[in-house]
C-alpha cells in the first residue's frame, strides 16, 4: 500500500512557483526525508498533505485519500509536527497531550491511558505533572511528538523535528522516533536540514530544490552514485549546487524564533 502519492502537485504564491510539477511516492511503514535548501519548497509540501493548503494543480492522496476530497478523513490519519511551537506553556505536560487527545476525538474512555501511554514513549513520564514552560528545548520537542501520536497516527509527518536541539537532545528525539515506527509500524515523513539525521532515521530521501525533485533513493544509493567515500553533503551539494552552512536552522532567524518561543514559553 502506498502511504503518500503526490502527482504533479504545483503551488504557487502570487508569481512565485514553490511546489513546480512535484511526483512523490511514500511506501507504507517507511520513513522518508525530504531535503533540500531553505526555500526548497518542502513545508509548502507537507502543508498541502496535511491540508492546510489545498492542491492548486496535481494531486495528492494520503493511503488512497484525496488531500482535497476527503480531507477530514485525511487529518485522521496524520500526526503533524510543525515547525513553530505548538505546545502551550501555562498547561502541564499531561495536560498538553490530553488537549490533543480531545481535539482528535479520541474516545473519552481511552484518553487518559493514551496520554499515559504517549508520554511514557517520549520519556516525559516524570515530568508529566510539570508546567511545559519549565521543559527544556528538547523536552517540549519530545512533548510536541506525544501530542502528535495520542491519535494513533498512521502516517507522522515531521518539519525538522531536532532544528534548534542539542546533540544529546537530538539522539533522545532519534531515539523516539524509531521506537514508535518499531512499535506502531508507522509511515514517517520528515524534513531536515541535519544530513546525519536523514541517513540514520530514513529508508529513502528526496532532494528538492526551488520546488523540484531532484534525486530520490536510499542515502546507501545517492552516496554510491557520488563515489566511494561520498557523504550525503556531497550529495546535496551535488543535488543543490549549495552548501549545507548556513542552512541549518542555527543563524539569526532561529535564534529569532526561539526566543520568541521562549517569550511564549516563559
Ligand atoms: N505564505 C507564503 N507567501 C509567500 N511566499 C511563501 C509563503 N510560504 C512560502 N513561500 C515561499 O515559497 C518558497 C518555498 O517555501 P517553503 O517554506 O516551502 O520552503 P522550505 O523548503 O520549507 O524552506 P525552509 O527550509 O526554509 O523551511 C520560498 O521561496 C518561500 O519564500
Amino acid at each position: 500500500m502506498t502511504a503518500v502519492e503526490v502527482s504533479g502537485l504545483s503551488h504557487r504564491f502570487g508569481d512565485h512557483v514553490a511546489v513546480d510539477n512535484l511526483d512523490l511516492t511514500v511506501s507504507d511503514g517507511e520513513c522518508f526525508g525530504l531535503l533540500g535548501p531553505n526555500g526548497a519548497g518542502k513545508t509548502t509540501t507537507l502543508r498541502v498533505l496535511n491540508t492546510l493548503y489545498p492542491p492548486q494543480s496535481g494531486s495528492v492522496r494520503v493511503f488512497g485519500l484525496d488531500v482535497k476530497a476527503d480531507a477530514m478523513a485525511v487529518r485522521r490519519m496524520l500526526g503533524y509536527v510543525p515547525q513553530q511551537l505548538s505546545i502551550e506553556g501555562a498547561l502541564s505536560g499531561r495536560e498538553n497531550v490530553s488537549w490533543f487527545a480531545r481535539l482528535f476525538d479520541v474516545p473519552r474512555r481511552e484518553r487518559a491511558a493514551r496520554v499515559a501511554e504517549v508520554l511514557d514513549i517520549v520519556d516525559l513520564t516524570d515530568a508529566a505533572d510539570r508546567l511545559a514552560s519549565t521543559y527544556s528545548g528538547g523536552m517540549v520537542r519530545r512533548l510536541e511528538l506525544a501530542q502528535a501520536l495520542v491519535n494513533r497516527p498512521a502516517l507522522l509527518v515531521l518539519d525538522e523535528p531536532t532544528v534548534g536541539l542539542d546533540p544529546v537532545a537530538r539522539d533522545s528525539v532519534w531515539a523516539r522516533v524509531q521506537e514508535m515506527q518499531e512499535r506502531y509500524g508507522m509511515t514517517v515523513l520528515l524534513t531536515t536540514h541535519y544530513m546525519e539525521e536523514a541517513d540514520i532515521l530514513c529508508d529513502r530521501v528526496a532532494l528538492m530544490h526551488l520546488g523540484q525533485l531532484r534525486a530520490v533513493g536510499t542515502p546507501a544509493s545517492l552516496k554510491a552514485e557520488r563515489g566511494p567515500d561520498a557523504s550525503l553533503e556531497d550529495v546535496f551539494r551535488h543535488y543543490t549546487g549549495s552548501s549545507l552552512e548556513g542552512q541549518e536552522k542555527g543563524g539569526l532567524r532561529d535564534v529569532r524564533g526561539t526566543r520568541r518561543t521562549a517569550q511564549r514559553m516563559g
